[in-house]
């Protein structure tokens, strides 16, 4: 699975060094992209009514006219509709000049029921919000319910942030070329591109190689050969040693969901780590797994030296405060051993003051990795600058998020990023609603620590239990509930596992 996402300026790039490349110019190029798309849409649509091509001033409106004269050709009923012509000299113009259609004024755009439309109008070259005349025909379409189908984006949207800046098209489907582009995984982006495929035109894989791309699609490909499995002579803790933080008596069933995940992804141990008044409620609750009572640094430095858990999860259901933090700072701080601490919920509430304490105490590179989990509100409490600033994508947000925080940041909602201090991110699209239920964190945390506890890289930890945590959820379906998902990662894990 080809797995980078290109940004339209590595899309450029790319193109620029395929042209050098050969065999193919740009209007070669030009002519396989049009030839996906006309392809497409006379597979998906064969008994389709009138097809009307909208064409914009760039090469994405060149697009289009590779696919109006394509269709024309194949017999279909073509209309073309143009924002204007194409620049002189561009590969847009020779495809304007190849297509026998006369354009229209898009400003006169109407079309018939039934009809399809192709969206030519800005691809990756969009600057601003759509208006006048675009904006109309995404007004008309819109109204009349017509299939769209997109060439490259859905006109409107960012290929890089997946933002809409004013109106955009929604497609059915949207034919993208080389790689997919961040804009077609990110919200609200994803929710405008309907399917997406993936034409090759002709880029190869060794152009998009040289680009050192950093942004990719959240999946095993990514992270496959990372995921632990045991060795036939392994013993429990060699398979990795997880300890969950508990809450109070009233607050102890975000830990055994977490503890619970953190099991079943395979970590030999889980101990359940519990402050003296929840030890009988946890107690009532736990079988295969361990329990010991922490109330205070003292306790926890002592569990931490004498049984060497290898990963550690602080925040679900914990409460907010300095026992959070003092809990937090001193597995930072461990000597040797532990792995990593994943600090969710409570556990990022807790530094909202002082992030920065947080932040130096995971800066050694020798120490425990850092693995942040904050939804949105979340994230603006420990990044107020970066969660406001209105130019930043999502993945850019993240990325500034690790490098500051020297730790990896899981930035959740319908369109995860997971992003690395390195300048890694991977954006995740396999998400289903179903997982949006109370619980659904504490599991994903448990399942960070417990591939982390097994040795797993923390950046390809973090990745594969997102991925797996969405899997599980979309396989599960309606009526989820977080009790069901550790369990529901079992036919997940088995696939990758039996996986060549
Ligand atoms: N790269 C590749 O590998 C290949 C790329 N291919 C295709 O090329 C596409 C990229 O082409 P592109 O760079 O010419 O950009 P495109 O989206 O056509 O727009 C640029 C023009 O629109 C204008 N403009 C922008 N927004 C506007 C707005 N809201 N309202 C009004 N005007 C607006 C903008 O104006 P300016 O910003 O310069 O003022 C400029 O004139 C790509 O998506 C793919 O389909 C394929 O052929 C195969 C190989
Ligand atoms: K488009």
């Amino acid at each position: 699975m080809r797995i980078e996402l290109l940004s339209p300026a590595e899309m450029g790039e790319a193109d620029k060094r395929a042209i050098e490349a050969g065999p193919f110019d740009g209007i070669g190029l030009m002519h396989n992209a049009g030839a996906a798309i006309a392809r497409e849409v006379l597979a998906r649509y064969p008994a389709a009514g009138p097809v009307h091509v909208l064409c914009g001033p760039g090469n994405n409106g060149g697009d289009g006219y590779v696919v109006a004269r394509l269709l024309a050709e194949s017999g279909a009923a073509v209309s073309l509709w143009a924002s204007g012509p194409p620049r002189a000299g561009s590969d847009a113009a020779i495809a304007a000049a190849e297509c026998p259609l006369e354009p229209l004024p898009l400003a006169d755009f109407s079309a018939a029921p039934g009809s399809i439309v192709v969206d030519a109008l800005y691809g990756a070259g969009l600057s601003k919000p759509l208006d006048g005349e675009a904006a109309r025909a995404v007004e008309r379409v819109a109204g009349l319910g017509l299939p769209v189908v997109a060439v490259d984006l859905p006109s409107g949207i960012s290929g890089d942030s997946g933002r809409a800046t004013g109106p955009a098209f929604y497609a059915e489907l949207t034919v993208t070329f080389a790689r997919k582009k961040p804009g077609h995984l990110l919200m609200p982006g994803r929710g405008h591109c309907g399917e997406v495929v993936v034409a090759d035109i002709g880029i190869g894989d060794a152009v998009i190689g040289g680009l050192q791309v950093r942004t990719f699609e959240n999946g095993p490909a990514l992270w496959l050969t990372a995921l632990p499995v045991p060795d036939v002579d392994t013993h429990k803790y060699r398979r990795g040693h997880v300890g969950v933080f508990s809450g109070g008596p009233a607050s102890t069933g975000a830990a055994r969901l977490s503890a619970l995940a953190a099991a079943r992804s395979g970590a030999g141990a889980v101990t359940v780590l519990s402050p003296a008044n929840a030890l009988m409620v946890n107690a009532a609750h736990l079988t295969s797994i361990m329990l010991r009572k922490i109330d205070d640094t003292a306790e926890l430095e002592a569990f931490l030296a004498e049984r060497r858990p290898s990963a550690l999860v602080l925040g679900p259901g914990f409460g907010v405060g300095e026992k959070a933090r003092d809990f937090a700072l001193a597995v930072l701080g461990a000597q040797g051993g532990v792995e990593g601490l994943v600090l969710d919920a409570d556990g990022l509430t807790a530094f909202r003051q002082q992030p920065d304490l947080l932040f130096a105490a995971a800066a050694p590179k020798d120490g425990p990795a850092l693995v942040l989990t904050p939804h949105d509100g979340e994230f603006a409490r420990l990044f107020p600058d970066l969660a406001t600033d209105e130019v930043l994508s999502k993945p850019e947000r993240a990325r500034k998020a690790a490098a500051r925080c020297h730790g990896i940041v899981i930035a959740k909602g319908p369109d995860t990023v997971i992003a690395a201090p390195d300048g890694r991110a991977a954006i995740n699209a396999n998400g289903a609603p179903w997982l949006a239920t109370a619980g659904s964190g504490d599991v994903l945390a448990g399942l960070v620590a417990g591939l982390l506890a097994q040795g797993m890289p923390a950046f390809e930890a973090a990745c594969a239990a997102v991925w797996m945590h969405a899997e599980a959820g979309s396989h599960f379906g309606p009526g989820l509930i977080a009790e069901d998902l550790p369990l529901a990662l079992v036919p997940v894990l088995r696939a990758l596992i039996a996986e060549p």
